[in-house]
């Protein structure tokens, strides 16, 4: 029988970007609630026990109450909110972040999947700790831009709506000044690092796609590694396939400009280790859709491997 697949948020941004990656496959049965009775928690309660897997696409007080509602029905979720991100019960949804974790998540019964900052920021940082290349008290800098639809429906009005009392008109915003984003003590959970990491990130009058720049000094890393060194890590890191791919450090130089938008649409990213060797410096991005590999696209990738698609 096909597995029954409940998204909970199903109206919102990410939902509603993982009804369009699902709508069309027979493989599984997609339950769907009428969006007047979204927020009806008996509702609710009947869809999360009646599913075999709930996807959550909620804030993260609602996404914990999901959970509590229907884990002893047995069944099991995956979490797009940060409410369980940094929780050793579950399992994180990242599948190419390390040998091992694609299995984890295809046996787990809770899920979360990463955020999207995270995802680009993690995928550069993790293979560096893991090949013994970045000690784990190195002062990492995060610096990012997101799309406006990371913010949800709240930003996206107030990025499209211009008639609004809190309209924004900036072409381009930082936020996050006191540097405490969200995603921070998820990064150091999932790469080990042990410095808290300085975060900064941006907002563009653009809806979807993210660039995330971590930018090291070589002489500050273990063993004083060349640029084509740290390439090699990552690429030997992502060689067994999945949704990440490193691009050469050939095309890498080649490049006088990264557009975050360009894998809009996609669930894929894109690493790239920038700089000129010899300078003692390297600027790794990673790029993705924030919606995509960020969030919806990751969801799905995570549904296909609990269900063994
Ligand atoms: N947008 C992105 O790029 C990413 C988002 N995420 C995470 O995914 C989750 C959803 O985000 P996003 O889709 O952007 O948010 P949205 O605000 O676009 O959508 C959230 C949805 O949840 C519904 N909702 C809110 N509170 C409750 C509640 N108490 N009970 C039931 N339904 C509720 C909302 O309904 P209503 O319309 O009534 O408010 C809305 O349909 C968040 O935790 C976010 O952090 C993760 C990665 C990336
Ligand atoms: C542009 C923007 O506002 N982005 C969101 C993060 C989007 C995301 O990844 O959601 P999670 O926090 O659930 O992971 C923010 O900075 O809060």
């Amino acid at each position: 029988m096909a597995p029954k697949i409940f998204i909970d948020g199903e109206h919102g941004t990410t939902g509603l970007q993982i009804v369009s990656r699902l709508q069309d496959r027979t493989d599984i049965e997609l339950m769907s609630m009428p969006a007047e009775q979204r927020r009806d928690a008996d509702v609710r309660t009947k869809f999360l026990r009646e599913a075999d897997i709930a996807i959550l696409c909620l804030p993260d007080d609602a996404a914990r109450e999901s959970v509590a509602l229907a884990a002893d029905a047995g069944t099991r979720f995956i979490d797009a909110s940060t409410a369980h991100r940094s929780n050793p019960d579950w399992a994180y949804g990242f599948a190419e972040l390390s040998p091992g974790q694609a299995d984890r998540i295809a046996a787990a019964q809770f899920v979360s999947n990463p955020g999207c900052y995270s995802t680009g920021a993690i995928a550069l940082i993790a293979p560096l700790v893991a090949a013994g290349l970045l000690p784990t008290d190195y002062p990492v800098t995060i610096n990012a831009v997101s799309g406006y639809s990371g913010g949800g429906k709240q930003l996206i009005a107030q990025m499209e709506d211009g008639s609004r009392d809190d309209a924004i008109g900036a072409a381009y915003f930082a936020y996050a000044l006191t540097l405490a984003h969200k995603h921070v003590p998820e990064i150091m959970t999932h790469t080990a690092i042990e410095r808290r990491p300085i975060f900064t990130p941006a907002v563009g009058r653009f809806a979807q796609g993210m660039l995330v720049n971590v930018p090291l000094h070589l002489e500050l890393m273990t063993g004083n590694p060349s640029m084509a060194e740290v390439h090699s890590a990552l690429e030997t890191h992502y060689s067994q396939g999945g949704a990440v791919s490193v691009v050469s450090l050939a095309d890498s130089a080649g490049l006088a400009r990264l557009d975050p938008e360009e894998l809009v649409g996609t669930n894929n990213m894109k690493l790239y280790v920038c700089g000129v060797e010899g300078t003692g410096q390297v600027n790794l991005v990673a790029s993705l859709d924030n919606l995509g590999k960020g969030a919806s696209g990751a969801a799905v990738q995570n549904l296909d491997l609990m269900i063994g698609a």
